[in-house]
């Protein structure tokens, strides 16, 4: 991945803020000169002292530039770290926009864990680009060039010693940094693994109970752990290597300074004063050393950091459109024709010239074995993965020239298993359809036989039901999921076998439901018990991604074998 684009994205980041940047490097700079400017008020002092003179005038001097260069640096600090939370706020802003029009297809690829922790964790490594890391390593430039300068002009020859020394500790730095950049990268992912583990225990919490796996689970998030333990040492073992050298060098020159200033300052070619102010600078090269090596290395952290969320960045999405649409409420009619479909180039085909009709209106049903291919007839539809061939017609209008906002917003849709969020019942409820009105609410909880549910809640509709509904039953949580898909009224109602965990009263209820519910939209449902579609208008029988037949429940016990069979299993053929 080229450098450039990291950098790119990086002063993307910062645009917004330039005028705090500006602001915080230029206190923090006013700061640098004052500190730059002691060695030299010192000098003044020892002169003064020397010569006899006043002492007011450059003591003055000093405690100004003391208070300045304390001042003015901690205001600078702190114009730089709201900017750099700022700077976290808008990529995490952007991120998460990104993440969520991201395609169906990708986040299949993506780990959860991990992508959470590009949010949390990789983001906040960016505060320290520009606190620590650019305006840092400025301001040390700017320091460090300072200080040579006054050297220069004190003497050349200790000016000399010591930029050979600076030479050596540069060309080390410049050896070490791309190992801290790779070091860093890689502790970026270990965290990110670290997340992703951790996710994968926390969304099975109770199977690794049951499975009593415990034990081995606290084992691989402790080597997840210990991994970017490790990364991390990398990354501080390197940037203190980096460190020591410089501090080493500088003390080497500071010997040999000393040694041939002293020299000097005997034979008489070399004013004390001068010697300690020399020597005075000397010291103000270790701290800017230091602060050039963190600025690095935060800087390159940062690019680290960007190089991951960019990776989410350039991901392809779905296109933002806030546009509301009034899709009314006419049932929708449904075609698919010669549709062949497989989850990705290397996987095996799942749909192979699949052509069904369903008409506007009415109970179509798809049934078939399992892995025939009958949900992902839903993911089609909801443009969550592209047919490879065939065309698909919500309408008579191909669904992709629908715009995909409008398309979604004419369809309810129930998956197999269909979450229900943390938050509150009403929350859940009204989460497709915002806006709607509390009695359409109470007429759709009578529908989905939800009402004494409700009664029963102590907070009725404003009870928490806890991460994924964990505090309702399985068979509520289904129902939750169908009510808030009908509160969207849709056009088209696509159930994912709905009715799979309703117990036999609540089942014969509900198919009341998706009869009453036929009557004014089309329903498109999935079922395994045929005992709830037997009543439909339409079967269409589904096996290894073909439609082998399609007819009525009367029809197709005597046309095709396989429902027969399914039939004959569920207890369902005539007696
Ligand atoms: N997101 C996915 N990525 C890759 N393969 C998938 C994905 N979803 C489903 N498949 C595969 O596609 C095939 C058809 O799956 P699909 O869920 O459509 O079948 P189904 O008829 O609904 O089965 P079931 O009744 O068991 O839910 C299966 O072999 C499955 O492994």
């Amino acid at each position: 991945m080229p450098e450039t684009a990291s950098w790119r994205l990086l002063f993307g980041y910062i645009r917004p803020h330039r005028r705090a940047l500006l602001l915080g490097g230029v206190l923090s700079l006013i700061g640098s000169v004052a500190g730059l400017a002691m060695p030299l008020l010192a000098k003044t002092v020892i002169d003064a002292f020397g010569e006899q003179r006043s002492l007011l005038g450059p003591v003055l001097g000093l405690t100004a530039a003391v208070l300045v260069g304390a001042g003015v640096g901690a205001l600078g600090r702190y114009v730089l770290e709201r900017m750099g939370e700022g700077i976290v706020y808008s990529a995490r802003r952007s991120l998460v926009d990104r993440m969520l029009r991201l395609r169906v297809p990708q986040v299949d690829q993506l780990k959860p864990g991990d992508l959470l922790s590009r949010v949390t964790s990789d983001t906040t490594l960016l505060r320290a680009v520009f606190t620590d890391g650019v305006v840092e390593t400025i301001s040390a430039v700017f320091m460090l060039v300072g200080a040579i300068v006054m050297m220069a002009i004190m003497d050349g020859l200790l000016l000399l010693i010591t930029l050979a020394v600076l030479a050596v500790v540069g060309s080390l730095v410049g050896l070490v940094m791309p190992r801290i950049r790779r070091a860093a990268m890689q502790a970026q992912i270990a965290v990110g693994e670290m997340g992703a583990v951790l996710d994968r225990v926390l969304q099975a919490f109770r199977t690794v109970k049951a499975s009593g796996a415990e034990e081995r689970e606290i084992a691989a998030v402790g080597e997840a752990a210990r991994e970017a333990r490790d990364r991390g040492i990398a990354v501080a073992w390197l940037t203190s290597i980096a460190g020591i050298s410089a501090w080493l060098s500088a003390q080497l020159a500071f010997v040999t300074v000393l040694g041939v200033g002293g020299a000097r300052v005997a034979a008489g070619t070399l004013e004390v004063s001068s010697l300690i102010a020399f020597l005075l600078y000397l010291f103000y090269l270790v701290a800017p050393m230091g602060q050039l090596i963190q600025g690095f290395t935060q800087v390159q952290n940062g690019l680290a950091a960007v190089k991951r969320i960019r990776e989410i960045e350039e991901l392809p999405a779905e296109e933002p459109d806030d546009t509301v649409y009034h899709v009314g409420r006419t049932p929708a009619g449904v075609r698919f024709e010669g549709v062949v479909f497989r989850y990705g180039d290397d996987r095996p085909i799942v749909h192979d010239d699949v052509s069904f009709e369903v008409p506007a209106g009415g109970l179509t049903a798809l049934v078939g074995p399992s892995g025939a291919g009958k949900s992902s007839v839903f993911a089609l539809l909801e443009r969550f993965y592209e047919q490879q061939a065939g065309t698909i017609t919500v309408d008579g209008r191909d669904i992709r020239q629908w715009p995909l906002a409008e398309l979604r917003s004419g369809l309810g849709y129930v998956e197999q298993d269909a979450p229900v969020l943390d938050g509150t019942l009403r929350e859940n409820l009204v989460f497709a359809a915002p806006g709607v009105e509390e009695a359409d609410i109470w007429r759709v909880l009578a529908r989905t036989r939800l009402e004494d549910l409700v009664s029963r809640l102590p907070e009725g509709l404003e009870t928490r039901v806890g991460h994924r509904g964990i505090m309702l039953s399985g068979g509520e949580r289904q129902r939750v999921a169908i009510a808030r898909a009908l509160l969207r009224t849709p056009r088209l109602l696509l159930l994912d076998e709905a009715t799979s965990q309703l117990d036999a009263v609540n089942e014969l209820r509900l198919r009341e439901v998706i009869a009453e519910v036929a009557t004014e939209t089309t329903v498109l449902v999935i079922a395994h018990r045929l005992s709830t579609v037997t009543g439909a208008d339409r079967i269409v029988v589904m096996e290894a991604g073909r439609v082998r037949a399609v007819g009525t429940h009367r029809e197709l016990l005597t046309d095709d074998d396989l429902y027969r069979e399914l039939a004959a299993t569920q207890f369902l053929l005539p007696t």
